[in-house]
């Protein structure tokens, strides 16, 4: 059984709008409007897409928070929002806008209250904080009240609260919102250590690219309420961004080179250093420096792939020209 599954999972909401001086319109939004996904137990999977999308709507649905209006949702064999207590006992949720913590209390007593509410033996309570607290490193501020940390801090509090009954899935909305970068660094250092040592699941929404490549294996892509595309990170690259550039350092400078399947995007060092992007379904990038060196002689190569801004960018591209193709699992 999968962890999470949705099926043709939807949600509108409807709003009044003013029309005239009396009388007032009803009038329909389709967040999410045909969402369908399995994640797998270890997994770890991005939940992107453009402000807008449907993103925080979908994980509102598979948290609980939000009823459905259509469609089919099971997180951890259970009904979300039917089943909302009892899933709180098996997930893990931090949303990087909201707080799960006790504002006036010290962060210490957060965690002890969150222990009483689930009901966690105190040895495994005290194994799991003592953990978070050393590879957090939250020892210097945890007898803080919580209004006092800064965000970075609190975000650490955040995690480790979400954590502390040992749930097999993580669902983190926005984890790294604000956060400066050292405090993303670690954060995502230690999510990823959690789910290659713990094999506890994640899935995060986030809007920054950085999260993405450092810690999902898995995007799905979401927009307008739709899934645009849902594959293997390298999977999409390949799929979707099909340009690589070859880094070519040469002995010494010669103009642009023209090769046939490659142009040069860019030149360095009068021309003793060249990018040159090619076709990855065209060219092999074995077969280009053989190319390059009959020119001149090559001192160095390196290969770029396409950063995910690029896949994110060119997926959307493909919608808008509806040539999107079908990214298979
Ligand atoms: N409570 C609500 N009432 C009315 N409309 C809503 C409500 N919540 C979300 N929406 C609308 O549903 C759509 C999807 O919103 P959602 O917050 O899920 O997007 P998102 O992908 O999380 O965006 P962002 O990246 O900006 O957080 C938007 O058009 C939003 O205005």
């Amino acid at each position: 059984m999968s962890l999470i599954e949705a099926r043709d999972l939807r949600r509108t909401f409807t709003l009044r709008r003013k029309v005239g001086r009396f009388r007032r319109q009803r009038h329909e939004v389709v967040a999410v409007e045909d969402v369908s996904f399995a994640i797998e137990a270890g997994e770890t999977v991005g939940y992107v897409g453009p402000n807008g999308a449907g993103k925080s709507t979908t994980i509102k649905m598979l948290t609980g928070i939000l009823v459905p209006t259509g469609g089919f949702v099971r997180v951890c064999g259970l009904e979300p929002a039917a089943r909302r207590r009892e899933l709180a006992g098996r997930i893990g949720v931090v949303f990087g806008q909201r707080s799960q913590l006790w504002w006036d209390l010290p962060l210490l007593e957060s965690f002890d209250l969150l222990r009483d509410i689930f009901r966690v033996p105190r040895a495994a309570h005290a194994d799991r904080l003592d953990e978070c607290v050393e590879l957090l490193e939250m020892g210097p501020f945890l007898h803080t009240p919580v209004r006092q940390l800064s965000l970075g801090q609190r975000m650490r509090g955040e995690v480790t609260a979400a954590l502390l009954h040992g749930p097999r899935l993580l669902v983190l909305d926005e984890p790294t919102i604000g956060l400066d970068l050292e405090s993303k660094v670690r954060l995502r250092r230690f999510l990823a250590r959690l789910n290659a040592e713990r094999g506890t699941t994640l899935l995060l929404t986030t809007h920054d690219l950085d999260d993405i490549e450092t810690l999902c294996r898995r995007l799905v892509v979401i927009d307008h309420g739709r899934v645009l595309a849902d594959g293997p990170l390298a999977g999409l690259r390949a799929e979707v961004a099909r340009e690589r550039t070859l880094v070519v350092d040469l002995e010494r400078p010669v103009p642009p080179l023209e090769l046939p399947g490659a142009r040069v995007a860019h030149v360095e060092n009068d021309g003793s250093r060249q990018h040159l992007v090619f076709d990855r379904e065209r060219l092999t990038a074995a077969a280009l420096i053989t190319a390059v060196a009959e020119r001149a002689p090559v001192h160095d190569v390196s290969v770029l792939e396409p950063e995910i801004a690029d896949v994110i960018r060119r997926l959307y591209e493909l919608r808008e020209s509806r040539a999107l193709p079908v990214v298979d699992r």
